[in-house]
């Protein structure tokens, strides 16, 4: 399949019927995200359906379901919380919200797809999968681009030891100038923005699984703050060094170094020539190096580059290899990263092993770096939120 076409399938995917009892969502707010993260990826799995969107304004909500083919419009997130015929919830409120509905989400016996990131402090998360443990209900921090079948290739190269014990990992996520709006939540301190919240978030966390360790300490962390006069703790970017603890056997850890950017400069004559956007990593080992040119959309277009002993190649997975097949893996080469992680968090309501998972050691692990950074740039932590049980 060429790029237009997986594109054009992932935007219009086939619709398809539905089993006995599929898992029925709910969708908490008129996101933006809601049709790639769930409305679409929900249209082609047999297993689940959008069933409800709540937003804070009614008419809102009903225009949001009427153009994307939800059956209910609601008003308010309560009364989705309280519908008896939904089973989970798609949380993509703005950041510092995450953790109050989420915990709701629970008291209300719904199993939560929760947004990256997950919350806007480490102690948050923690709470959260202690309430879900305790409701016996499921978690899911919606980091979608862990499920896809390119990551897990880059995964797999990488911890093969074909190239050696892993040094130096860069990894950038950054966005050309205007791709977010002045007023956007990501801006917003009290709704937990600011760019290492946003883009950090994913730097931190394919480092974290590719050097497949926590970090110990963060060496620097250098913000350029968006706006400093209406939101002196808001980074609209953020360039940061990991360094990790070293393997048995080996004398010094990796370091990651990191950029998240939400609106890169333009440049050239007048400063008129838009940035492209950067969306890469790349692995250095002791023999050799892996790389990925679009770790979060890799549904597009991705190739992974790897030059080592054995000399160099490049390396396309858009759906799973003979053996993952072999095991039941489902995937269609215009699968993007929201569906394949769609999947998984089915098959995991439904009993089933799910091919992947993004655990609540990985999830609180994410919070703890994010935290980590924020410390040491001087802007500090964000907000605790509130919200009582
Ligand atoms: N996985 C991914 O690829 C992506 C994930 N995200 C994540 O999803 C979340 C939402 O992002 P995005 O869809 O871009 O954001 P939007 O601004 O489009 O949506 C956020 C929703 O939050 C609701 N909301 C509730 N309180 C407020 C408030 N005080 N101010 C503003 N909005 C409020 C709004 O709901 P209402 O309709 O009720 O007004 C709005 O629809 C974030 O956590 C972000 O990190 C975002 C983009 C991509
Ligand atoms: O995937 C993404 O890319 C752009 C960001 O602003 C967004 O929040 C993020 O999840």
């Amino acid at each position: 399949m060429s790029i237009l076409s997986r594109a054009w399938t992932a935007k219009n995917p086939p619709t398809v019927p539905k089993t006995a009892h599929p898992v029925r969502f709910g969708i908490l707010g008129a996101a933006e995200i809601g049709p790639s993260g769930i409305i679409l990826p929900a249209r082609t799995c047999a297993d689940a359906e959008v069933v409800v969107v709540g937003a804070r304004n009614l008419e809102k909500a009903q225009k949001y379901a009427k153009k994307h083919g939800i059956a209910r419009a609601v008003q308010g997130y309560d009364a989705v919380l309280e519908d008896p015929e939904v089973d989970a919830v798609y949380n993509p409120l703005p950041n510092g919200l995450h953790y109050e509905w989420t915990m709701k989400a629970l008291q209300a016996g719904k199993h939560v797809l929760l947004e990256k990131p997950a919350t806007n402090t480490a102690a948050e998360s923690e709470r959260i999968f202690a309430f879900a443990k305790e409701k016996n209900l499921v978690v899911l921090e919606a980091f979608h681009y862990q499920f896809h079948p390119a990551t897990q290739k880059l995964k797999a190269i990488v911890d093969s030891g074909e190239l050696g014990s892993v040094q130096k990992i860069t990894a950038h996520l950054c966005a050309p100038g205007g791709f977010v709006k002045p007023d956007d939540i990501r801006f917003q301190y009290a709704l937990g923005g600011g760019a290492t919240m946003d883009v950090g978030c994913y730097v931190t966390s394919i480092s974290r699984f590719l050097a497949g360790r926590e970090p110990t300490s963060v060496l620097s962390a250098t913000p350029t703050l968006q706006d400093a006069k209406k939101e002196p703790k808001i980074d609209r970017r953020m360039e940061f060094t990991y360094l990790f603890p070293p393997a048995e056997g080996e004398k010094e850890g990796p370091t990651a170094q990191c950029v998240g950017d939400l609106g890169l400069p333009n440049w050239g004559p007048l400063s008129l020539v838009p940035s492209m956007p950067e969306l890469y990593v790349t692995v250095q080992c002791a023999m050799g190096e892996a790389s990925i040119n679009n770790f979060v959309m890799p549904s597009f277009y991705h190739a992974i580059s790897v030059r080592g002993p054995k000399g160099s190649r490049t390396v396309r997975a858009y759906v799973w290899g003979e053996e993952g097949k072999a095991k039941g893996w489902k995937g269609e080469d215009w699968w993007t990263t929201y569906r394949y992680q769609l999947e998984a968090f089915v098959d995991k309501l439904k009993g089933r092993e799910p091919q992947h998972w993004i655990s609540e050691e990985s999830t609180v692990g994410n919070m703890r770096a994010v935290g980590m950074v924020y410390e040491k740039s001087g802007l500090g932590a964000r907000p605790e939120s509130e919200f009582q049980l």
